[in-house]
């Protein structure tokens, strides 16, 4: 039988989508924490990634089962595997390879480009992302340790919380290590940005697709701080009280899913999602990409804090230009005043906590 139309249209486009991911560099992803609720649809999403050639997912438990499921996808990443236990799983795959001895974590990381850290626990309901800082801050210090000795060179996408204070514990293991390079650490706050697209694109009846909203401070409550004065496509159909609703709802976005989950976590498929979205900005960036711009919380100057969100523009070293905050309306004045003061203390206990353990 003579294939439709529209198989003959689907395996052309699958060719194409072949063809120019072969003629990117070769790209390899690691995944810390890729058993969890945010890892294994992260993984999914980076496994369909033309841009990633070798997918590697770490995490202390249950790997090997996501891996075996994700390395079945016929995109060309090829999953690396850890613990090993998952070998037998996957062999007489040649696309897969598997990783033995003690130092996994090291494999796992070896090469990297790219290292995505959703490990760690998620809120309750009740608690605060600052509450998740105990048990976080040690799981971060660890994996930043053996980034820095398994692949300084890496980007690092910091997705585990309390992401204010998890991102200076990163840059101070680094810096400890001696391999700290600011343009290469990056707190993921892309949730934020596709919680206030998608918000806004509700409120002012316009396409989601086609709005963009910079969030900028940092992600947690009152610290991020979404400009909706700069939202394009422009509304004047929003009242002040329809902005302030909206960047409240912005702001409590990961609340309002850790009440709805009820003790089951918090957001872990939209933040796969926004997790995809950055990781695939810093891949664009890393082949030469020009104009890819992303809101992160990287090391700053835009405000006195030593780290802060905004729009950054990303290349082939990671950060290539943080950018400024752009015209501010004075609500947005107003809560950028009031956000400096949990965002330093949240900094400065990520710092203290690096230089006491
Ligand atoms: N930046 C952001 O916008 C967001 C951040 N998060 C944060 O992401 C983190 C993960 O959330 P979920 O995936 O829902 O949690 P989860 O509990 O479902 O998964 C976490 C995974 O980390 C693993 N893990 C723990 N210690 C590890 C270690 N030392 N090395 C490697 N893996 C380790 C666990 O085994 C587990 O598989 C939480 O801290 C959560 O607060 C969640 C949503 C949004
Ligand atoms: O709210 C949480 O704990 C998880 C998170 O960071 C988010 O969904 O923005």
């Amino acid at each position: 039988m003579r294939p439709s139309l529209l198989r003959y249209a689907a395996q052309a486009l699958r060719r194409r989508d072949y063809s120019s991911a072969a003629a990117a560099a070769e790209r390899k992803v690691a995944i810390l924490g890729a058993a969890g609720g945010i890892g294994q649809p992260l993984a999914l999403l980076m496994k369909l990634n033309p841009l990633v050639s070798s997918l590697s997912l770490y995490d202390i438990a249950g790997t090997p089962g996501v891996a075996a499921d994700v390395s079945h996808i016929n995109s060309p990443a090829l999953v690396r595997l850890h613990p090993p236990a998952c070998i037998p799983l996957l062999a007489g795959s040649s696309r897969v390879k598997g990783f033995v001895g003690e130092e996994q974590l090291g494999e796992a990381l070896e090469g990297s480009d790219v290292v995505i850290i959703p490990a760690g626990v998620p809120r309750k309901p009740g608690m605060t992302r600052d509450d998740l800082f105990n048990i976080n801050a040690g799981i971060v210090k660890g994996l930043c340790t053996a980034i820095s000795k398994y692949c300084p060179n890496a980007l690092v996408n910091m997705i585990s919380n309390p992401v204010n204070s998890t991102v200076p514990i990163a840059a101070e293991v680094f810096k400890k290590a001696g391999t700290y390079d600011e343009k290469k650490l990056f707190g993921v706050t892309t949730l934020d940005v596709v919680r206030a697209k998608t918000f806004y694109a509700g409120k002012a009846n316009v396409p989601v697709t086609e709005v963009n909203v910079p969030v900028v401070g940092g992600h947690a409550g009152i610290t991020i701080l979404p400009l909706f004065s700069q939202a394009t496509p422009a509304s004047n159909a929003l009242s002040h009280e329809d902005i302030k609703a909206l960047t409240k709802r912005t702001q409590d976005g990961g609340t309002e899913v850790v009440e709805a989950k009820a003790g089951k976590g918090s957001a872990t498929l939209s933040m796969a999602y926004a997790g995809a979205v950055f990781a695939d900005a810093c891949l664009k960036g890393l082949n030469g990409v020009p104009d890819v711009v992303e809101c992160s919380f990287v090391q700053s100057t835009v405000t006195e804090l030593p780290f802060f969100a905004s729009k950054v523009r990303l290349g082939k070293n990671g950060v290539e230009e943080v950018l400024g905050l752009g015209q501010l309306s004075e609500f947005e004045k107003e809560g950028l005043e009031n956000l400096k003061g949990e965002l330093k203390s949240s900094i400065e206990k990520g710092i203290k906590f690096a230089h006491a353990n």
